[in-house]
């Protein structure tokens, strides 16, 4: 069967390379694919926050619009950056296997670091997840907020906005800038928001049921989709959206999936943070477990304040 599998993804260079990279997976299984560029209105809104215009479907909706006609038979996506409730007509079928998932300090000075206090410490970054964890763990540094692609926030840095930014490891890996890396921050402290470190493919469910194995077969790697499922689940019931600062990481041992997780207050004071482990097998459940043990513990007040400001 010769046919050719039309990859849609929006045009910045990150989204480029993880096509490219679904475009590899996919050739290497001898399948023949096509990228098809599409600009989302989250590519053309760069000077407001992401916060403000409202994280659903900002990356997303012009993609779903070609899944659905046929124009395109997936979509590309950091798996972060997809909201955790999909439309009815559409499924994430597949999760490349997982980058270090850490969040890094990326500075042109390699001294810098977050535990240092001799000198006043301005920080560029526009997660509310990272804020709040900044001011939980080092009250004594600045943020600000610093938006568009990487290369952009590295022009702002080095024009002196910031002394360093904060970014998750697998984007700045992708792009190449390792060698700016100062700090690879703990997973202790900085828990990655949901699904950093994977790129996930979004089709919709009319798409040829051949086609969509052949894909899942040459893309998706299981370990990683287990993780991405409890993550997700967690995700999903806490109602977070890429503005509120949420945090998961699940990891597999055998058959043992560990999910260890919590939200954090936007001032950084309160952080609740649990784990639970259960079955390989059935990764939803345990993050729908991990959410009604954090909002039980606290979490309830916390979104509902964080809700109340954001909106
Ligand atoms: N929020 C934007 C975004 N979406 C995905 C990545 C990096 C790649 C990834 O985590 O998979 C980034 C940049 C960042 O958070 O530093």
């Amino acid at each position: 069967m010769s046919y050719k599998v039309k990859i849609g993804t929006r045009g910045s260079k990150l989204a480029l390379w993880q096509a490219y990279h679904v475009e590899d997976l996919l050739q290497q299984a001898g399948m023949e694919t096509e990228i098809v560029l599409i600009d989302t209105k989250g590519d053309q809104v760069l000077d407001v926050s992401i916060a403000k215009i409202g994280s659903k479907g900002v990356f997303t909706q012009e993609l779903e619009d070609q899944l659905m006609d046929g124009r395109i038979d997936i979509a590309v996506h950091s798996a972060k950056d997809m909201q955790s409730r999909l439309d009815e007509a559409f499924e994430l079928i597949a999760f490349t296997e997982r980058e270090q998932v850490n969040d890094v300090l990326l500075s042109n000075d390699k001294e810098i670091s977050l535990s240092s206090t001799e000198k006043p410490l301005v920080i560029g970054t526009s997660s509310t997840r990272r804020v709040a964890t900044l001011k939980h763990f080092y009250p004594h540094v600045k943020t600000v907020e610093v938006r568009g692609n990487l290369q952009t926030r590295i022009r702002k840095m080095e024009e002196g906005l910031c002394d360093a930014l904060l970014l998750a490891f697998a984007g700045v890996h992708r792009m190449g800038y390792d060698d700016q890396i100062a700090q690879l921050l703990s997973l202790e402290e900085f828990i990655p928001a949901v699904g950093q470190g994977s790129v996930a493919i979004e089709s919709a469910k009319s798409l040829n049921p051949e086609i969509r194995e052949k894909i899942i077969q040459a893309c998706n790697h299981s370990e990683t989709e287990a993780q991405l499922r409890a993550e997700r689940a967690y995700l999903r019931v806490l109602e977070g959206g890429c503005s509120i600062p949420v945090f998961a990481l699940a990891s597999v041992s055998g058959e043992k999936l560990s999910l260890d997780g919590g939200i954090i207050s936007l001032d950084g004071k309160q952080r609740i943070r649990l784990s639970v482990s259960g079955d390989k097998n059935d990764p939803e459940s345990l993050g729908e477990q991990l959410a009604e043990q954090v909002l039980q513990a606290g979490g309830k007040e916390i979104l509902e304040e964080i809700k109340k400001t954001i909106r």
